[in-house]
């Protein structure tokens, strides 16, 4: 099977301090893979990592069989402005940006997807509503209405279900059982063990070094997860990146 993403031997610093340490391994095409560490483990810098946002301080990341623009990204909500006066509508049409470009029109067929894309998360008729003017779990609906518009063969989620309610979660995921089904590579962080263990079948256990990356059942053992635990509680976060390797490069 191809991996759209491999990662080898990647370490991701903010200055000299590591936040991801040597991590190896791919993302198989059409995987569905939980990213789950404590506080702090390096989740949110790895996707952003696997964006090209961040440069890498040893190692690579290839992708394989696709562009830049084939991979959607859905950043922490707290990173999100919302202060930007936007409607819902506008900003579901963004995620059309890669087909019709920074400056050019949006397609009839663009908008047309859009209207669409908000009525399957439950969101019709807010299109001219502000964004500024929504709930949490109903911006977060309007995020995955601009994710389905920018149809990406891989999608990159940080913590998609915090701070949602229960019922906007269980339709978010029923959107990313559905990106599954149709065989897109699908990556979340997420922090709830339970989602996780129900939801995707694949986990990256992550405390800034891998602890486990496999089947949900066996990544996510007692030993595993006591093992990610004791890391977090040996962190110094004045160390030093280590001196391994220092091939950096960013395919
Ligand atoms: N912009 C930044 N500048 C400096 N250090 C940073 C920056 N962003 C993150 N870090 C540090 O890098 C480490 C990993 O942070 P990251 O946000 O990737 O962790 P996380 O696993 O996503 O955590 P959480 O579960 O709390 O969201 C932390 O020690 C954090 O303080």
């Amino acid at each position: 099977m191809t991996a759209p993403l491999t990662l080898d031997n990647v370490t991701v610093a903010y200055g000299r301090h590591p936040a991801v340490h040597h991590l190896s391994g791919v993302f198989a095409s059409g995987s569905l893979t939980g990213i789950v560490g404590p506080n702090g483990a390096g989740k949110s810098t790895l996707l952003k990592a696997m964006m090209g946002y961040l440069p890498l301080s040893t190692g690579r990341i290839a992708r394989t069989g696709i562009r830049a623009a084939d991979v959607a990204y859905l950043p922490q909500a707290a990173e999100i402005d919302r202060s930007f006066p936007i409607t819902v509508a506008d900003m579901v049409a963004l995620g059309a940006w890669s087909r019709f470009g920074l400056f050019g029109a949006l397609r009839r067929s663009d908008a047309q997807r859009a209207v669409e894309a908000l009525a399957s998360v439950g969101l019709e008729g807010f299109e001219r509503r502000a964004i500024g003017e929504l709930s949490a779990g109903q911006f977060q609906r309007v995020l995955f209405a601009r994710l389905l518009l920018q149809d990406a063969r891989v999608v990159l989620l940080d913590e998609p279900f915090t701070a949602i309610d229960a019922r906007t979660t269980a339709d978010l995921l029923g959107i990313v059982q559905r990106w599954h089904g149709e065989g897109r590579t699908v990556v979340a962080v997420v922090h709830d063990l339970n989602q996780v263990r129900e939801n995707f079948p694949q986990t990256l256990l992550l405390a800034r070094e891998m602890i486990a990356w496999g089947a949900t059942a066996d990544a996510l053992s007692a030993e595993n997860l006591l093992k990610a635990r004791a890391m977090a509680e040996a962190w110094n976060e004045d160390a030093e990146l280590c001196t391994v390797g220092d091939d950096r490069r960013v395919a």
